[in-house]
């Protein structure tokens, strides 16, 4: 398994080493490559990272930045994922960079696939993907309770873009699909607090099936799990 797991005793000393390797591989992307092309999740574990990298000086006019995953709700409602982006990452130093939306103006997300998988479908190979993990096993919006034949399509589909409806979780989402995710160069999982390190360490187990471990326990695209155990 490529995976690799680096633990930190506090929030703060994960997000000093995480940022760091984040602004050295957008760095080098927009080096070799002339472009760099970063995917965040949302949720709160991210925040203190997002402002972190927000003051970095980096070439943000040529980062495009955008969601794992996101709610189907306004851009400006409190709980969207794009609202907690603009209002964290896209601050300071990285205001400069390219942004691009998984929301549209259609009622239901499904509605909205076929423009939002063209918007995503042009983007080349993620440089950094960065994914949270909820204690569902969830990654990105790729709900375990959700509808068998949404998950299953999310899962497998070579789409990039998917519609999900979880059952526990609030709001319909859209979601960067597998396939999607996986067209990286690596990944990471930011994860905080020892409920989620007990969850991990159900989803590295074979025979586990959570959403997450299609991700955790696969061969093709390096993921890093940084994850921050403070004492509760
Ligand atoms: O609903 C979501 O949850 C996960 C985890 O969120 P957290 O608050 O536990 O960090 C997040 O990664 C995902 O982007 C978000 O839509």
């Amino acid at each position: 398994m490529s995976l690799s797991i680096h633990k930190f005793k506090h929030d703060s000393d994960l997000v000093d080493e995480f940022s760091r390797r984040i602004c050295q591989l957008l760095e080098q992307a927009v080096t070799e490559r002339e472009h760099a092309y970063l995917v965040v999740s949302g949720g709160r574990t991210p925040v203190a990272l997002f402002e972190r990298l927000s003051k970095q000086v980096l070439p943000w006019p040529q980062i495009t930045i955008l969601l794992a995953d996101e709610r189907w709700l306004s851009a400006n409602d409190a709980n969207s994922n794009e609202r907690l982006v603009r209002q964290h990452l896209l601050q300071h130093q990285a205001a400069a960079a390219n942004f691009i939306s998984l929301l549209t103006d259609a009622d239901d997300a499904h509605e909205a696939l076929d423009e939002l998988n063209q918007r995503v479908a042009v983007i080349p190979c993620f440089d950094v993907v960065l994914l949270g993990m909820g204690e569902d096993g969830h990654t990105a919006s790729l709900f375990p309770d959700s509808p068998e034949a949404e998950l299953e399509h999310a899962l497998n589909t070579s789409d990039p873009v998917a519609a999900i409806t979880p059952r526990a979780a609030p709001y319909q989402r859209v979601t960067l699909t597998r396939s999607r995710l996986m067209h990286s160069r690596i990944i990471f999982f930011q994860l905080s607090g020892t409920a989620k390190q007990k969850v991990l360490e159900q989803a590295v187990v074979p025979a586990a099936g959570l959403p997450v471990s299609r991700f955790l326990q696969q061969q093709e695209v390096p993921v890093e799990v940084m994850l921050a155990t403070p004492e509760e």
